[in-house]
């Protein structure tokens, strides 16, 4: 029998317009996660109610109605405890788009229909809901007719023999077919006239993964009750078919386990989110320990599987925030809140910086103090206090570096970097660096007690904290982005140090001997600081000037003074002038270079307009990018870190790049290193009509000019950064692989120049970008097919003189003889006098004609040899790829070089100009 609150739950769907059910004894699917789907049978009577629906929609509305909800819940907590008749099947690992968890509630009605609907077989019973809902993540099946649940039992446990006996006649046949490895339910009932039927059957896109778009359930609008489920269309089929009469969410959203599942589903999502990027992109020790270092050991749990399956009570999360940690060392328990993590990656977190700039600073005011205080009449009983107080700061901090960072900070061990806070306080202990620490705090201080104040050398300890001071300036000089000055502030500090400390020998030892006993002892006049260090200064840089010592000791005291200058002031400068000589090295490579080409090009009388380019090619690109050759400097590094590189600093770039919008990470971190940075002057030509296409290019800065048209000259596009262009001769889309247009660059442009063998390389694997690449490319021609066709058709199509001019196409012919009468005009040209000089006059203002041209390689195109489409005389079939070439503008011609085809940074070989 059907509990009442069943029916009135559906009754209710009825009168909102909503799908209803009929009374009779059928399967009913609980949802227990987003996009679980439906299969069941009706039969025949029931199939009618669904036939009297006017609108079977993919979309099934479900009730979740509060008095529904609460009438279920109760029902279903009774029927459960009391018939216990509940089919567990099999737990589904769940892929987080895996339709995955349903459960299944038959009820029968004795009335009418007395197939036995479903029939659990008995290893699968489960003794209550909460048990089921708990302990398995799959899904259920549950007989619902709980006045008949013993004789549903009978049935049961006889159906299997019915089903293996009879399958046709209402039994129930569970199957494991599925994909998504859930096992689908299918429940044969009587004859098809009766309704019964199989979703199996019935779903033709059954087990066809790619038809099935991952299901998704929407909370419900405002008060609105109900769910809305979007099922696969495969399986609405089942539906339209009156297969299943019912659908509702088991767990309505004010259900506790409704936000839990709402949670778990967001960190698997987010889980598969980052171990897919960890797969793709395996992190580099740098971007691993960056990534981590804000976090702990709890960040890290929240993403162990786990922590993913665990129930949450509310809030917990963050509690766990919040609750402080324990930590103990030397036996020793204190509570430190959270905000210092678990472990301190040494070179990434910000927080142990600061904090290595508070102990080093605590280090340099022990360095400088101890040996002035003990040397100059500086501590007095006045003072004493604020000695005093700075002094245990100082051990205060020092203190804490032992206590709460130094055990902290993760290290390597055998290649990996170690996060486990256990690990890395265990492995501080146990180093020398512990000791060295503890050594440091050594409290000789309390010797005070005995001696007195006036012997702050007791806390020469401290000094043994230098170890920290070093780690603070390397890390500060890899960090810093002015090294260099750092470098040579951390040298001079150095040096100033040495000469405090001489300045406090010197003073001891002439209040040794007794201030003013000799002419070689501090007199003192004046102050005494200044004084001495002025002595020290010029003693130990070797100035002279000072008084000759008087006694041995004296002499001995000089002696060291003087050798110590030698070695340790030699050393001291020579860092320094390498720290400024480093900052001037890039500036000073890039006038070598320059000079060396300018030389280059004044021994081969290379024309001066081309000279000027060039200049002009080492002056912008050393303002962009104070550096010439960018491949040079990736190139030191292992290709993980080129990657990197080139993906940070081409990355804009690329992701404007609407081709490779779709593209994974990896696509385009094969590709940036195959992208080779070009530069183009103004009025550089990229690539010429009718040039065998071997370069794809894509726009980095500035823009280029596709050029053509009647004239040749017509601006067709301007391609700006991201565009693309030159793919349609690479990819032979029209069927040849020469250029269908010319390319400019009207400002200084950057491209990136992706060659054939490394485009083909880079899309094999990613089809969708070969077909947007052809897409594009035979839009493209089609346009300009009909560009030409109405231009013919005008028949205005006329070659451009000046292209025409620019030309130039190799000359396979037999070499001519020269004609007499230009031989004698050459040669009448090169003698001095008047007539010489009115010939060279024209060639000369006009600079049209080069002398170093060899005419014997090059020879242009006339306007008699040219085509009436404006193209070279010489059909491009004609020309062999390696002999053919360009002139790319007039300074080309007037040079006579075959222009090379790219100047990529630092690799100036040739200009297209
Ligand atoms: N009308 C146009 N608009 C934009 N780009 C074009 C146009 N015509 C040609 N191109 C591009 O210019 C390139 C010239 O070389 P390709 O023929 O290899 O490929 C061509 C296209 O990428």
């Amino acid at each position: 029998m059907v509990p009442m609150n069943f029916f009135r739950g559906f009754s209710k769907s009825f009168e909102e317009n909503k799908y209803r059910m009929s009374a009779h004894p059928k399967v009913e699917v609980w949802l227990n996660s987003p996009g679980s789907f439906i299969t069941g049978e009706v039969p025949d009577e029931s199939m009618d109610v669904w036939r009297d629906e006017p609108e079977m929609s993919g979309q099934t509305w479900l009730d979740t109605s509060e008095e529904t909800k609460k009438d279920r819940d109760m029902t279903s907590t009774s029927s459960m405890s009391s018939s216990g008749q509940f089919l567990q099947l099999p737990s589904v690992p769940g892929p987080i788009n895996t339709p995955s968890i349903a459960s299944f509630r038959s009820h029968e009605d004795a009335g009418e229909h007395s197939l036995p609907s479903f029939s659990p077989p008995p290893s699968l019973r489960v003794t209550s809901l909460e048990e089921q809902f708990y302990n398995n993540p799959a899904f259920s099946i549950q007989d619902f007719d709980k006045d008949d649940d013993m004789e549903s039992f009978d049935r049961s446990s006889t159906s299997e023999t019915h089903t293996a006996a009879n399958n046709s006649h209402g039994s129930t046949t569970i199957t494991s077919r599925h994909l998504l490895n859930i096992p689908t339910l299918v429940q044969s009932g009587g004859p098809r006239h009766h309704g019964a039927m199989s979703v199996a059957s019935s779903c033709p896109s059954w087990g066809d993964e790619s038809c099935v778009p991952p299901p998704r359930l929407d909370e419900p609008a405002g008060d609105e009750p109900w769910y809305r489920l979007d099922l696969p269309p495969s399986r609405l089929s089942s539906i339209s078919d009156g297969s299943v009469w019912s659908v509702r969410p088991y767990l309505s959203k004010d259900h506790p386990a409704f936000g839990r599942l709402k949670t778990l589903f967001e960190r698997l999502t987010e889980r598969t989110r980052q171990a897919k990027d960890q797969i793709i992109q395996p992190p580099t020790p740098s971007t691993s320990a960056a990534s981590l270092d804000s976090d702990n050991q709890e960040d890290r749990q929240h993403l162990s599987f786990s922590s993913l399956t665990k129930p949450l009570p509310a809030g917990s999360q963050q509690e766990e925030e919040a609750e402080p940690r324990v930590i103990s060392l030397l036996k020793w328990q204190f509570r430190v809140p959270q905000i210092i993590p678990t472990t301190l990656d040494p070179l990434e977190s910000r927080l142990y910086m600061t904090w290595l700039v508070m102990v080093a600073a605590a280090f340099t005011y022990n360095a400088w103090t101890i040996f002035l205080r003990q040397s100059f009449p500086f501590q007095t009983p006045t003072n004493y206090p604020v000695w005093l107080f700075f002094d245990y700061l100082c051990d205060l901090i020092y203190i804490l570096d032992i206590v709460v960072f130094r055990h902290r900070v993760r290290f390597i061990e055998k290649g990996d970097m170690v996060y486990d806070g256990k690990k890395t306080r265990q492995h501080y202990i146990k180093s020398r660096d512990f000791k060295l620490d503890l050594a440091s705090l050594l409290p000789l201080d309390l010797l005070y007690l005995q001696v007195g104040l006036n012997f702050p050398i007791l806390r020469v300890p401290r000094l043994l904290k230098i170890r920290v001071f070093w780690e603070f300036t390397d890390r500060a000089e890899s960090v810093l982005k002015s090294a260099n000055i750092f470098r040579i502030v951390k040298t001079t500090g150095y040096m100033l140090y040495m000469i405090h400390l001489d300045a406090c020998m010197y003073y001891k030892v002439s209040d040794f001997q007794g201030l003013g006993s000799s002419r070689w002892v501090y007199s003192g006049s004046g102050n005494s600081y200044i004084r001495c260090y002025y002595w020290a200064t010029r003693t130990l840089l070797s100035i002279g000037g000072i008084p000759s010592p008087t006694n041995d000791f004296e002499y001995l005291i000089m002696l060291c003074n003087w050798l110590l200058g030698v070695f340790v002031f030699a050393m001291i400068i020579a860092q320094i002038r390498d720290a400024i000589g480093t900052a001037n090295k890039a500036k000073a490579e890039f006038r070598r270079r320059m000079d060396s080409v300018v030389t280059y090009m004044t021994r081969f009388n290379i024309p001066k307009p081309v000279q000027d380019r060039v200049r002009q090619w080492y002056t912008y690109t050393w303002s962009k990018a104070r550096m010439l050759d960018e491949m040079e400097l990736l190139n030191q590094l292992p290709v993980k870190m080129r990657t990197d590189l080139a993906i940070q600093v081409h990355m804009g770039t690329l992701s404007k790049v609407k081709l490779f919008q779709d593209c994974d990470r990896q696509f385009l971190r094969d590709l940036v290193l195959k992208l080779k940075p070009v530069l183009y002057l103004p009025g550089d030509v990229v690539c010429r009509k009718g040039e065998i296409g071997r370069e794809m290019y894509i726009v980095n800065e500035g823009s280029v000019q596709v050029v053509g048209g009647n004239s040749g000259r017509t601006v067709l596009a301007t391609l700006n950064v991201g565009s693309y262009f030159g793919e349609i001769s690479l990819l032979a889309v029209g069927g040849g692989n020469r250029r269908t247009a010319d390319v400019v660059s009207p400002g200084f442009t950057t491209l990136f120049v992706l060659d054939k063998k490394d485009l083909s390389e880079s899309i094999k694997d990613y089809p969708q970008v070969q077909e947007v690449l052809k897409h594009k490319a035979k839009k493209l021609l089609k346009k300009s097919a009909k560009r030409d066709a109405v231009e013919d058709k005008k028949g205005t199509k006329q070659m451009s003189l000046v292209q025409d001019a620019l030309v130039l196409v190799p000359n396979d012919e037999p070499r001519q003889d020269t004609p007499k009468l230009f031989q004698t005009v050459v040669q009448v040209a090169r003698q001095k006098g008047l007539a010489s000089k009115l010939l060279r006059y024209p060639r000369k203002r006009k600079g049209k004609v080069s002398p170093g041209l060899s005419k014997d390689v090059w020879t242009t195109t006339s306007s008699s040899t040219g085509s009436k489409s404006g193209k070279p005389s010489v059909s491009p079939a004609d020309i062999s790829d390696d002999d053919y070439s360009t002139a790319q503008s007039e300074d080309d011609f007037e040079s006579g070089q075959k222009p090379d085809k790219h100047k990529a940074f630092g690799h100036p070989q040739g200009n297209n100009s």
